[in-house]
C-alpha cells in the first residue's frame, strides 16, 4: 500500500532521511521508531506528500506520491493525524469530524439552491458516515462539545475521528501517544485496534517511545541518525543491540 524507497532527505549538511526503504502491506501495522532527530518526522513528511525527498521515490498504492500534490495525496485516501493536536477549538466533535468530508463533498453552495435534495442527501451520507465514527470512538457523550473544553487524550481521538472521515485506504498517526498520560495511551492504543479491526486499513504509527508500539504493531522499523538501524517483530527489535545502543545513547 505504501513504499519508500532509498529515501534521502537532507537540510542543508543535516541528512534527516539517509536512504530509508521500507513497505506497509495491506493489513498492517507498522511502527516507525527512534530516539530524538533520528528522522520520523521528516520520513512522516514525505510519506504523507508534504516534503519532497531529494532523492528515492516513495509509492502509494503504486503511483508515486511525486506524481500529487498534498490534496491529492489526501484525495487518494492518505489520512494523517497531527503531533500535538490539529483541532478546531470553537467547533463541536461532530463539526471537526465533518471537516474530515470535506474532500467528498460534491454539491456546492449553488447545488444546494438548485438541488436542494440532492444536497440534503449528501448531508445526510456524511452525517451516518461522522455518527458511525462517534459511535466507534465512543465519543457519544460529547459530540456537541466545543472541542476546546475536552481534555488532551479526548482532543487526541477528535483528530482521528476526523482522519477516519476521510475513509483513507491507509491511516498515518505522527507521535500520536506523546504527552498523553498512561490511561490516555491505553485508551487511545485500544481506539487504534478497534480502528483496524473495523476498518482493515493499514496504519503507520510514528513513535518515540518504544514501549507503547510494542503490544500495537506487526512490524516495527527502527530509525538512527536518518539510517535504518533494524526492521523486524516487535520482540525482535526489542532485543536488537543496535536498537537498545540508539536508544541507550539519547542524551548524547
Ligand atoms: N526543516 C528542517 N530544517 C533543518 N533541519 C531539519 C528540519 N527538519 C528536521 N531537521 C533535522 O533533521 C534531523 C531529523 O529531524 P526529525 O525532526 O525528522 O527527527 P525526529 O526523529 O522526528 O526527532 P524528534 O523525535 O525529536 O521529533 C534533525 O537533526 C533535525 O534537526
Amino acid at each position: 500500500m505504501l513504499a519508500a524507497r532509498d529515501v534521502v532527505m537532507q537540510f542543508g549538511g543535516v541528512r534527516a532521511l539517509d536512504g530509508v526503504s521500507f513497505e506497509v502491506g495491506t493489513d498492517e501495522l507498522v511502527a516507525v521508531i527512534g530516539p530524538n532527530g533520528a528522522g520520523k518526522t521528516s520520513l512522516m513528511n514525505c510519506l504523507s506528500g508534504f516534503y519532497r525527498p531529494q532523492k528515492g521515490v516513495i509509492e502509494f498504492d503504486g503511483v508515486p506520491l511525486s506524481a500529487r500534490g498534498v490534496h491529492q495525496v489526501a484525495r487518494a485516501g492518505l489520512a494523517r493525524t497531527f503531533q500535538g493536536t490539529h483541532v478546531f477549538s470553537g467547533m463541536t466533535v461532530i463539526e471537526n469530524i465533518m471537516i474530515g468530508r470535506h474532500m467528498h463533498m460534491r454539491s456546492t453552495i449553488a447545488d444546494a439552491f438548485a438541488h436542494f435534495g440532492r444536497a440534503r442527501t449528501e448531508e445526510f451520507r456524511h452525517r451516518e458516515t461522522v455518527e458511525e465514527i462517534i459511535e466507534l470512538l465512543e465519543m457519544e457523550s460529547i459530540r456537541h462539545r466545543p472541542v476546546g473544553t475536552l481534555g488532551y487524550g479526548l482532543r487526541k481521538r477528535v483528530d482521528l475521528g476526523r482522519a477516519l472521515a476521510q475513509e483513507p485506504k491507509i491511516l498515518l498517526m505522527d507521535e500520536p501517544m506523546a504527552g498523553m498520560n498512561t490511561e490516555e495511551k491505553e485508551d487511545l492504543a485500544r481506539f487504534i485496534l478497534d480502528v483496524r479491526e473495523a476498518r482493515g486499513i493499514p496504519v503507520v504509527l510514528v513513535e518515540h517511545d518504544m514501549g507503547v508500539v510494542m503490544d500495537l504493531a506487526d512490524r516495527v522499523v527502527v530509525l538512527d541518525f536518518g539510517r535504518m538501524i533494524a526492521e523486524g517483530t516487535p520482540a525482535e527489535v526489542q532485543r536488537d543491540p543496535a536498537v537498545l545502543k540508539a536508544y541507550l545513547g539519547e542524551n548524547r
